[in-house]
């Protein structure tokens, strides 16, 4: 397939990671738009960090999900086969504005941005805009805000948890309750009104209408258990929960892993088995959060944790990609602009 237009590039738009342990302060600063995080959680979030393999120099290979973005900014270019697709980070190499400079020398002058990241939310979504606007003055910007409810995103996820699930099934003899979850957000960023802005950094504009982001996220869950055999699998056989509530103060959406592991304990159930249906690839909230923190909680409850593989290099995820910047998946896109 080829895109519409001979100046038109893909941008796609991911969180970053630092590639060494010595760049957390810093990472973690640009995390928080330039607040620095107190000397604890530096160390904790190394801590973390060191035990899904980030070492004190680069490894031999990036750490995963700047591989894993890279991959799949590679898979969607040969499916598209209409140049090059961009990867533009927020908080780390390589940093948004730098590529969007790139793609200006390469004469790309309408950019049409994805964030790989689903669900549309002002934490996440809403600050890769801001950083795509503040690059591209002068270009065209065509800027996909949310694709949660893709079939195909579904379909990858349900071709991930469905050879998982029925082997948890079988090795306890029962059903299993699946327990999917998309990253929390501080309540005061879902909010409207006076309530969107209060304890939040000067400067947050008053939001006058609610952010789709918790309702997103349990739709594409809903639309991954839609897609699971036997066609019995229905509301009783999942849970929904938001994860890793943030290290900054206030309180941040939920319900928790925690707190839900413990209700799925108290149901009569033995096993669990996760997937998170907000993250595309593995980083530390699944690779840390999930596989170590978790399954440690669960254990301790008595569950065993089972969790569905992370998309990574899913051929089905590229496809999904695909309708998205073709269109054939009417995905929120902003109008387009031209940033001034
Ligand atoms: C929908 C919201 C968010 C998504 C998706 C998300 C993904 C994501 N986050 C990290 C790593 C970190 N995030 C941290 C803080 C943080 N994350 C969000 C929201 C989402 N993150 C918020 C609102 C915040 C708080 C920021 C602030 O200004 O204080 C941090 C810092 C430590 C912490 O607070 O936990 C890290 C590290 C990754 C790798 C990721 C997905 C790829
Ligand atoms: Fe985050
Ligand atoms: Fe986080």
């Amino acid at each position: 397939m080829s895109l519409e237009t001979g100046r038109s590039a893909v941008l796609l738009l991911a969180h970053g990671t630092p590639d060494m342990l010595g760049e957390m302060a810093e990472y973690l600063s640009k995390v928080t738009g330039g607040q620095a995080m107190p000397q604890e959680v530096v160390k904790e979030l190394q801590h973390r960090y060191a035990q899904i393999g980030l070492q004190e120099s680069p490894g031999l290979e990036p750490p995963p999900l700047t591989k894993w973005t890279m991959v799949q900014a590679h898979m969607l270019e040969h499916a598209l086969d209409a140049g090059k697709v961009y990867v533009g980070m927020r908080n780390w190499h390589p940093y948004i504005a730098d590529v969007v400079a790139q793609m200006r020398l390469d004469g790309v002058t309408h950019i049409k941005a994805v964030c790989l990241a689903p669900q549309n939310s002002r934490t996440s979504v809403g600050l890769y805009r801001r950083a795509v606007h503040a690059a591209a003055k002068g270009m065209e910007v065509e800027f996909v805000a949310g694709w949660a409810e893709s079939p195909l995103l579904a379909e990858a996820f349900a071709e991930k948890l469905q050879p998982v699930w029925t082997e948890a099934c079988a090795e306890v003899g029962q059903r299993v309750p699946v327990l999917f979850t998309a990253h929390s957000v501080p309540c005061r960023t879902i909010m409207t009104g006076e309530a969107s802005v209060a304890g939040a950094r000067p400067g947050t504009p008053v939001q006058d209408s609610p952010d789709p982001y918790p309702v997103e996220a349990k739709r594409t869950a809903q639309l991954v258990a839609e897609r699971m055999t036997p066609a019995g699998f229905g509301d009783k056989d999942w849970y929904f929960a938001f994860q890793s509530q943030g290290m900054s103060g206030g309180p941040w959406i939920g319900p928790t892993v925690e707190d839900t592991l413990k209700a799925i304990k108290a149901e009569g159930h033995v096993g669990v088995v996760m997937q998170p249906v907000g993250f595309l690839c593995d980083h530390v909230e699944i690779l840390y959060d999930i596989d170590i923190a978790f399954r440690q909680t669960a254990n301790e409850l008595g569950l065993k944790l089972w969790r569905a593989e992370s998309l990574n290099d899913s051929p089905v995820l590229v496809e999904a990609l695909v309708e998205v910047v073709s269109g054939r998946y009417k995905a929120t896109v902003d109008e387009v602009m031209v940033p001034a």
